[in-house]
């Protein structure tokens, strides 16, 4: 180190010197205007260590290959007229933000240090000021001016900063991350943890520290740098994903994904040299300037509590994950992993897969803890552990809007294996084999999307023709729609078509699955009858369950054989109409279709039409089965479901007892806005297609009105 300083000192400002002089750590820091005001120096008074010569310091990002800031015609600013107007919604550079982000609870903190409140002529001001929303992420006036306001402290939202293309000041309040560092800084030596970074100077709460600079690169060369690193562990600590704005529908190609990520091993500032710590003083946040820059993000570190001169400066890598999976400062301190940007994502994914095939899941257990404050967890454990809480989040969330959790079975019977009481359970143990979803056209190239809908559009203008109100029918085709295309009546019908394949059972033609149903559903609807299938906690009903749902029992039959007897067309069809119908009760009992107590013969009419419904789309090729990757599909295909039909409270109209539609949960629930029911142009399908062949009329008169012996086709018998 001493000869190092030495040469710099003697020899750097000789031009034969020069090819040194660049490579030197201090010439490279004396280079940057802001080493005048605000020095960044280097020191080592424990060995003779010396900062590696392979690294440059630099005082802006650097765009590697590929690269590219937007356009200057995608660029764009505000044009406030004075820089007070900056801090408020209606500034272009803080449209992004949300109605929440925006609220501002320390207005008045603002508005107080003004000298603003109380009565008098103040007072009117301050109604003024109240008026325009505060949105911006700092402290305007008095002592705490250009710190970043305690909400957001604990927030995961990114800062939204005026910058260089708009029309306010340099000085204009929300420039802070672009106004640059104004803490002098020191590189030292620490006793055992390398080189750390300390203040020169006292900072306080909410101030601005550094950004974290480095090259910007590709996923893919991030990848790259990853394999040739001899040690990819190692390398993961010095990228950062720039993903706060990545997501795969984004409309901006590049924030679609795979994000950009920061390499500050060999190129960076002194934030680079900053340590790991569980109770860190320093947290990092994705800051934007030019919004047609959002890939390109800077990561800006600010202080979260006063720190004194001279103190280590440190930040947690993985931002507050503790060993229970929560926050460290609460849920907020979690929900920052997402703003700090996943490092190494596409490599940690590689090792998440292996991690997942040996460990076991659980709802509530993250990996082993890495959590030991005087050595930095394994960037490889933080990043599993960051997804596992993601994960865990998002779970919780489709719970709390209607996705059964995964350890509910069907029969209501916790120890029960069986595959199809299993539908909710897509955990690694026990993940579906395949899904199906849906294709965009069917073999006639109908949208599969518009048969769907008009099926159950069908089957509520059928099972329910005295509904004579066409926004009920419109709730209640909704609601069919809804379970009729849920995940698990998807998994019935493969279960159905597993067990048909199984027993060589093929209802090659449509005539028989008609005749099959039309046999089955009379016993169906008086098992129905018999057992109450919304309540699933006696002995009997579960015992009668789960016969009609496990394979036929030799038992009863006079011929004993080692192996269960084959299921028979009835029974795999028993088996589908019963799966479909827990569910439906299930979903009734927990939240979604409330109001769905239905009569045995309105559920029994209904269960069975979806049935058909599945066989002809699978016939018509509507479907495609896909073998199933792992849990975070079935998290997909749940959380698509429950975009799709949010909340479903509102449909408890026409139960068969009832002669008026009721409107009362419609009135209740104003998210339910009625979908248009899309017709296909010169199509009938009841006619032509078939497709909802299924469906007859239940009001009171026969249960099926063959719609196909009405057009000449084979059809359904009346019973
Ligand atoms: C981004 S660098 C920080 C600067 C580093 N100390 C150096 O000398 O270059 C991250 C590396 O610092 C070390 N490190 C960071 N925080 C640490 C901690 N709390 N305990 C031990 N080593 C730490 C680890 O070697 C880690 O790979």
């Amino acid at each position: 180190m001493e000869a190092i300083t030495g040469q710099h000192f003697f020899f750097h400002d000789q031009p034969e010197h020069a090819a040194e002089k660049d490579s030197c750590h201090f010439c490279q820091l004396r280079a940057f205007p802001i080493h005048q005001t605000t020095p960044v120096t280097i020191v080592n008074a424990k060995d003779q260590s010396v900062i590696p010569p392979n690294f440059r310091f630099i005082d802006r990002m650097v765009l590697g290959q590929g690269v590219e800031p937007a356009e200057d015609s995608f660029r764009s600013g505000c044009s406030c007229e004075n820089d007070s107007e900056c801090q408020y919604m209606g500034c272009l550079c803080l449209a992004d933000l949300g109605e929440e982000e925006g609220s501002s609870s320390d207005e008045d903190e603002d508005i107080h240090a003004n000298g603003a409140n109380g009565d008098g002529p103040e007072a009117g001001r301050k109604d003024k000021v109240r008026q325009k929303r505060k949105a911006y992420a700092y402290h305007t006036h008095g002592a705490k001016a250009g710190l970043l306001r305690s909400k957001m402290l604990n927030s995961k939202e990114p800062l939204y900063e005026c910058h260089a293309g708009c029309s306010c000041s340099k000085d204009c309040p929300n420039r802070v991350v672009e106004r640059g560092r104004t803490i002098p800084l020191q590189i030292f030596r620490t006793d055992d943890r390398g080189w750390g970074v300390r203040t020169q100077v006292a900072i306080k709460k909410g101030q601005f520290v550094d950004r974290y600079l480095g090259e910007i690169i590709t996923s893919a060369e991030a990848d790259r740098r990853r394999a040739a690193s001899a040690v990819s562990k190692r390398k993961d600590v010095y990228l950062f994903a720039l993903d706060k704005f990545t997501h795969p529908e984004s409309l901006d190609p590049r924030l679609k994904g795979p994000p950009l990520e920061v390499d500050g091993e060999f190129l960076s500032g002194p934030t680079r040299f900053i340590n790991h710590s569980c109770e860190p003083n320093l947290r990092i946040f994705a800051r934007v300037g030019d919004h047609a820059d959002k890939h390109i993000h800077d990561l800006a570190l600010f202080a979260i509590r006063d720190i004194p001169r001279g103190e280590e400066l440190t930040f947690d890598y993985v931002d507050g994950v503790t060993e229970d999976g929560g926050g460290m400062e609460g849920a907020s301190a979690g929900d920052m992993a997402k703003c700090l940007s996943r490092r190494s994502f596409t490599y940690v994914w590689k090792q998440y897969t292996d991690y997942k095939a040996y460990s076991s899941y659980t709802m509530s257990t993250p990996p082993s803890s890495d959590r030991i404050s005087s050595s930095p967890p394994s960037p490889v454990a933080l990043t599993l552990r960051r997804r596992e809480r993601d994960e865990r989040r998002r779970r919780e969330e489709q719970y709390s809007h209607g996705r059964p959790l995964p350890s509910q079975k069907l029969c209501g019977n916790e120890e029960c294996v069986l595959r199809c009481c299993n539908v909710f359970k897509t955990t690694r143990f026990y993940l579906p084999d395949y899904l199906l979803g849906d294709k965009e056209r069917s073999v006639d190239d109908i949208l599969v999307k518009d048969i769907q809908t008009h099926f159950a559009y069908l089957a509520a203008t059928r099972i329910w023709p005295s509904i004579e109100k066409q926004s009920d029918v419109l709730l209640k085709a909704q609601s069919i729609e809804a379970f009729a295309t849920s995940p698990p009546v998807r998994a019935a019908y493969l279960d159905f078509r597993y067990l048909c394949q199984k027993n060589d059972l093929n209802f090659t033609i449509e005539s028989r699955l008609r005749e099959t149903l039309s046999v089955t559903m009379p016993r169906f609807r008086s098992l129905i009858e018999t057992l109450d299938t919304a309540r699933l906690d006696d002995d009997y009903t579960e015992l009668v369950v789960h016969r009609t749902l496990q394979p036929p029992d030799q038992a009863d039959k006079a011929v004993q054989t080692d192996r269960p007897l084959p299921w028979t067309q009835e029974g795999c069809v028993m088996r589908f109409l019963l799966t479909v119908e827990l569910w439906r009760c299930h979903d009734e009992r927990h939240m979604r279709q409330r109001g769905w107590a239905w009569k045995p013969w309105i559920v029994a009419e209904l269960v069975s039409a979806v049935l058909l419904h599945y066989w002809l789309l699978d016939r018509e090729k509507c479907f495609e089965r896909v073998p199933c990757r792992g849990s975070e599909q079935c998290d997909e295909v749940w959380q698509d479901w429950l975009d799709k039909y949010p909340l479903l409270l509102g449909d408890s109209s026409h139960d068969d007892d009832e002669d008026e539609p009721d409107q009362g949960d419609s009135k209740k629930s104003p998210d339910l806005v009625p979908k248009p029911i899309g017709l296909i142009k010169g199509l009938d399908l009841d006619k032509d297609v078939g497709y909802v062949g299924g469906v007859g009329t239940a009001a009171r008169g026969p249960l099926w009105r063959d719609m196909r012996q009405k057009h000449g086709d084979d059809g359904l018998p009346q019973h």
